[in-house]
């Protein structure tokens, strides 16, 4: 998506430790009428699809999922919890990721009301970086009996290699942009096309 990688190059910055940091747009300030036009690019590519509800992980995916489903229909979005809550009841699907920001490891949770056997499910988050959420996610799709349609990303680092190996597993990865390359000492950022 050309408008997303202009404001990857124009407002992100390289961090040392594979990070890019793309929170004046992406996931601290959030740009709305971009998130709305990368729902319609997800819509596009997943057009034909049975998507019966949306799936993301605290935090930074539940904006671009809600403005997201606008484009399939409304489908409810469901966002797995990486705390536990006293607003947490009932049973619940419950696996582990390892924060590639936050350098720790979460519990992810999602209420087994909310996921059901037989649904078709997209995954929506605003980063791929080595594939740690979209596994824990996947892994919960799993124990509900839930199917993933495809997953949606905003911006892949290609070269932590989670997003090919999605793909070699079969699923169907649309990133927006994917960045092949990045260098902290000269800012210089390479996509993949
Ligand atoms: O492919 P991975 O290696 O799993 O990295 C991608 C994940 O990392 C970030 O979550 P993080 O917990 O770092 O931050 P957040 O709470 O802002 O979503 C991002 O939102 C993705 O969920
Ligand atoms: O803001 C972010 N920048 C990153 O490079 C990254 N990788 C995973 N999650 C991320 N979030």
């Amino acid at each position: 998506m050309q408008e997303l990688e202009e404001r990857i190059q124009s407002e992100g910055t390289v961090k040392e430790g594979d990070v890019l940091k793309v929170d004046a747009f992406l996931n601290h300030q959030c740009d709305v009428r971009l998130f709305d036009r990368m729902g319609a690019a997800w819509a596009e590519h997943f057009a034909g699809k049975k998507i019966d509800k949306i799936l993301t992980i605290e935090a930074s995916g539940i904006g671009i999922a809600c403005v997201a489903a606008q484009h399939f229909g409304n489908v409810p979005v469901v966002f797995a919890k990486k705390a536990q809550s006293i607003n947490l009841d009932g049973d619940q699907y419950v696996t582990s990721v390892y924060s590639f920001t936050k350098q720790k490891e979460f519990p992810v949770i999602v209420s087994k009301k909310y996921l059901n056997a037989g649904e078709h499910v997209l995954l929506i988050d605003d980063f791929l970086a080595n594939g740690k959420a979209l596994h824990g996610l996947i892994g919960l799709c799993r124990e509900a009996g839930a199917s993933v349609t495809g997953i949606g990303i905003a911006v892949e680092k290609g070269f932590q290699g989670g997003g090919d190996a999605l793909r070699a597993e079969g699923y169907d990865v649309d990133s927006l942009a994917i960045v092949d390359a990045m260098d902290p000492a000269t800012g210089e950022i390479t996509f993949r096309h």
